[in-house]
């Protein structure tokens, strides 16, 4: 399951991004916000966070006008790996290496065809392992406290 939330700067790019699942037949749960009105990201973030967190869903997508401050309010919650992409690269290689399990854009900064093409790459691309599983465990490491460099 697929979470999805945005802000009022994000809202056109997870609308599109909607249209691209549908389309698809792929399953997901929306977590707001549903208009431009102005709101405030880090509630979308945090609501889409702990539903990857509890295993409500497996895997998220958050949009806001920079894809920046979500991110940041995503990573806070334990468990979070966010990430702000804007080129097809990142996209992959944030699944690939960063085992990322939410994608964050910017409506301000991507278009809504580009933001359909990195989210198909993101859910997508497999999560490689290996060397990369000892750095990510870091990172758990330092969200835990019990990091040593
Ligand atoms: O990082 C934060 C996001 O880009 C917000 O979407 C943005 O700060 C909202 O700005 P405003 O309230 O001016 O629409």
């Amino acid at each position: 399951m697929i979470a999805l939330g945005c802000d009022h700067g994000g809202y056109n790019l997870i609308c599109a991004i909607k249209k691209y699942l549908d389309e698809k037949g792929l399953e997901y749960k929306e977590y707001g916000t549903f208009s431009e009105e102005s709101v405030d990201y880090p509630v979308y973030a945090y609501k889409v966070a702990t539903a990857i967190t509890s295993g409500e869903c497996s895997i998220g997508i958050l949009c806001c006008g920079t894809g920046i401050g979500i991110s940041i309010a995503a990573n806070k919650v334990k468990g979070i790996r966010a990430a702000v992409v804007s080129n097809e690269f990142c996209a992959e290689m944030t699944r690939r290496h960063n085992n990322a399990n939410i994608l964050c854009m910017g409506g301000r900064v991507t278009s809504e065809e580009d933001a359909v093409k990195f989210a198909d790459i993101f859910l997508n691309t497999p999560y490689e392992g290996g060397r990369h599983e000892n750095r990510v465990s870091m990172i758990t490491d330092i969200e835990n406290g019990n990091f040593k460099a």
